[in-house]
């Protein structure tokens, strides 16, 4: 099914009211973003956010220690409206951004977001089921010193040895020893915005370690939000728990 990043930007980033308060997913998401980069101990030249959708968001926090930014998705729209954000033809000016600029107390909105454009080199097709998920792409054959991802793989996978290949294609892309800051949604089967709706893997806590472990790295931490979705928001999500995790690919 065709994503449309208007109507998924609006509904999960610039008119949500309740982003910012106690308890929200989104907020968890940021504070653990903020959390992961702020001692500057995950840095290095090259970043790679995989499945970014239409909004840079996991990119604000971790920005500022990288050199180079390269954002990646499957659908072509994403892309382009990623590619119309960089230029300036879009501002992502809402709640959840307000919200990391106050976490992050150093700069305005506009200075981090005019970083983030200036270091993005590239907008790439990715898909996350192929062994080399962005072939044929400006970064065919870099390695990053980073990834960060987030509400992706579980979107992208079926099964457990579907979320496990995810994990397997996008270690690919990194650098032994690099970090690998992983969000998502647990045990959640759908998720839709607008009328639009989607499946997704319902993976578990104890699935997700297990995977992550398998796959070659060293779980450095992995928080997990409880979440009941408002009563407002049971049509969009049967999501029960949230995780932020950081990982070290061992070799
Ligand atoms: C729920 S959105 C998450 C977007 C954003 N990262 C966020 O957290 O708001 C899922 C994203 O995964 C992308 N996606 C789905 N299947 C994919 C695949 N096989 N490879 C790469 N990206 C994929 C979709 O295009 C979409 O942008």
């Amino acid at each position: 099914m065709s994503f449309d990043p208007e109507i998924y930007f609006d509904n999960y980033y610039r008119n949500v009211a309740w982003h910012n308060q106690e308890g929200d997913c989104m907020k968890f998401f940021q504070d653990c973003l903020h959390e992961a980069f702020k001692s500057g101990g995950i840095t290095g030249k090259k970043l790679l956010d995989v499945g970014t959708g239409p909004i840079p968001n996991n990119v604000f926090c971790a920005a500022p220690w990288f050199e180079e930014i390269t954002l990646s998705d499957f659908s072509k729209k994403n892309l382009d409206f990623l590619q119309k954000w960089r230029d300036g033809a879009v501002n992502h000016m809402g709640p959840v951004f307000e919200y990391i600029m106050r976490l992050d107390k150093s700069g305005s909105f506009k200075e981090r977001q005019d970083e983030i454009r200036r270091k993005i080199k590239n907008i790439v097709f990715c898909d996350v089921t192929e062994p080399n998920p962005v072939a044929s792409t400006s970064v065919d054959g870099v390695i990053f010193d980073a990834i960060t991802s987030s509400n992706c793989l579980e979107a992208a996978s079926n099964t457990l040895d579907g979320y496990a290949n995810c994990v397997r294609n996008i270690a690919s892309l990194l650098k032994p020893g690099g970090y690998l800051v992983l969000e998502g949604s647990l045990e959640m089967t759908f998720y839709r915005y607008g009328e639009l709706k989607f499946q997704s893997n319902p993976i578990n806590k104890d699935q997700l370690q297990d995977i992550i472990q398998n796959e070659g790295f060293e779980i450095l931490s992995l928080q997990v939000l409880n979440y009941t979705p408002r009563p407002e928001e049971t049509y969009y999500t049967d999501c029960k728990n949230e995780f932020a995790m950081v990982a070290k690919k061992l070799n």
